[in-house]
């Protein structure tokens, strides 16, 4: 089955889409990735996302007409990636995140996806499956990480403990013991880490005056010196220490508090090279940290995917942290680390399809298993 998977994460640089052919049922799925390709979006609107992540207010009808500038920009992607001979059966699509509050106490979570799957439906004529974490969501979990099971799916090694690790705009694990350990799939775990990039990329478009957006290959940030005191201190944070299930998003690694940093910083008498080689000390520190603090033993290998597996000087200083472990890249084992979260929700639109569960409950905190996502018939 052809299926298109989309995806904006949390440093709403632009929409990831992978065409992805999947056979095979349950976690036992052959998924060959066909095209893969990012579409920015339009300046305007990342930067009214931007904003509204940032606590923005909207009308109703502001909220309506993001919700379907963002759908119209998915389905665009969709329209622009498929080449002229192929015929796609289904759209998987995440859409992006505006909102993300976990559950508290006695209160559920709550989690909004905007780009709504109805109109990419109607736009595209392909049946499309969307808002993938509320499910869960209703279930008392977190409704992050959802890519945990995709994990099991793609990862799973019969010798290797492994650690696959995301680090986009939020880090998330999955922790994947081997599969000849006793009783293996009840001691998966997964997590959000805490910031990947997003501190990072606040401060170089502080520093730059917005005149650049990240710090490529951690070139300016190799040029510091990391202020290992500051990142004690910031790891004293509560998130950090809370044990899964947890998420988190751009509501706590905000604006405010990178100016919180900047300010602790200043204290210190940092430059802009320190300072940012003490944000991507404090990324790589609080991944480290958090398997020492949950895993039963460090895993043999740890994966990674995202953008921030393309920063030499972060991935230099995670090895650092974690000296017990061989650091990969996905790609080395044949799965895309820049389009890895698109082919999960391509995979997560399937097991919807199959009426196969998409949340792991242990990671999630999800009284149980659940069918995710909303499903929407094209009338072409
Ligand atoms: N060559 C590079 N050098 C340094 N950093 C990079 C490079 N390429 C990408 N990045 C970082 O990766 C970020 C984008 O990562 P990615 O696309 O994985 O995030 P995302 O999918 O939006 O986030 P999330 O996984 O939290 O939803 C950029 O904002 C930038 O900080
Ligand atoms: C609410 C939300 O969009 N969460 C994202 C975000 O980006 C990374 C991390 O935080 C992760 O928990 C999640 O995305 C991935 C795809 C997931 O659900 O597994």
């Amino acid at each position: 089955m052809i299926i298109i998977g989309l995806m904006s994460g949390t440093s709403v640089d632009g929409i990831d889409a992978a065409i992805v052919n999947i056979e095979g049922q349950g976690l036992d799925l052959k998924v060959d990735l066909l095209v893969g390709q990012t579409f920015p979006y339009s300046p305007s609107l990342r930067e009214e996302i931007l904003q509204v992540c940032a606590g923005k207010p909207l009308s109703m009808e502001e909220l309506s007409k993001l919700d379907n500038a963002i759908a119209s920009e998915f389905a665009q992607a969709v329209t622009s990636i498929i080449p002229d001979d192929l015929k796609v059966d289904l759209i998987g699509s995440h859409g992006q995140t505006v909102y993300h509050q976990p559950p508290q106490k006695n209160q559920l979570g709550y989690t909004l996806q905007l780009g709504r799957g109805d109109l990419i439906s109607y736009l595209t004529g392909i049946n499309t499956v969307s808002n993938f974490r509320v499910a869960d969501i209703a279930l008392g979990g977190q409704g992050a990480p959802l890519v945990s099971k995709i994990d099991v799916c793609l990862y799973r090694h019969p010798h290797h403990h492994r650690c696959l690790q995301n680090i986009g705009g939020i880090g998330n694990a999955t922790y994947l013991p081997s599969s000849h350990t006793p009783q293996w799939q009840e001691k998966i775990m997964g997590w959000d880490t805490g910031p990947g990039n997003v501190l990072i990329d606040l401060a170089v478009q502080e520093l730059t005056n917005n005149q650049q957006k990240f710090d490529f290959n951690g070139e300016w940030s190799r040029q510091g010196k990391p202020c290992q005191v500051l990142v004690k201190k910031w790891l004293n944070q509560d998130f950090f220490k809370q044990k899964p299930p947890k998420s988190t998003g751009r509501e706590l690694f905000s604006p405010h508090y990178l100016q919180q940093c900047l300010k602790d910083a200043q204290t210190y008498n940092l430059s802009s090279a320190d300072c940012l080689a003490t944000l991507t000390e404090l990324t790589v520190a609080s991944i480290a940290d958090s398997y020492h603090r949950f895993l039963p033993s460090p895993p043999h290998e740890v994966v990674l995917a995202g953008g921030g597996s393309r920063n030499s000087y972060l991935k230099e200083r995670l090895q650092a942290h974690l000296p017990h472990s061989r650091l990969l890249n996905s790609d080395d084992l044949g799965i895309s680390s820049e389009f890895k979260e698109a082919i999960a929700f391509a995979i997560l639109a399937y097991w919807h399809i199959n009426n196969f569960p998409g949340n792991l409950p242990q990671v999630t905190g999800a009284k149980k298993e659940v069918i995710l996502g909303q499903h929407y018939l094209s009338s072409r």
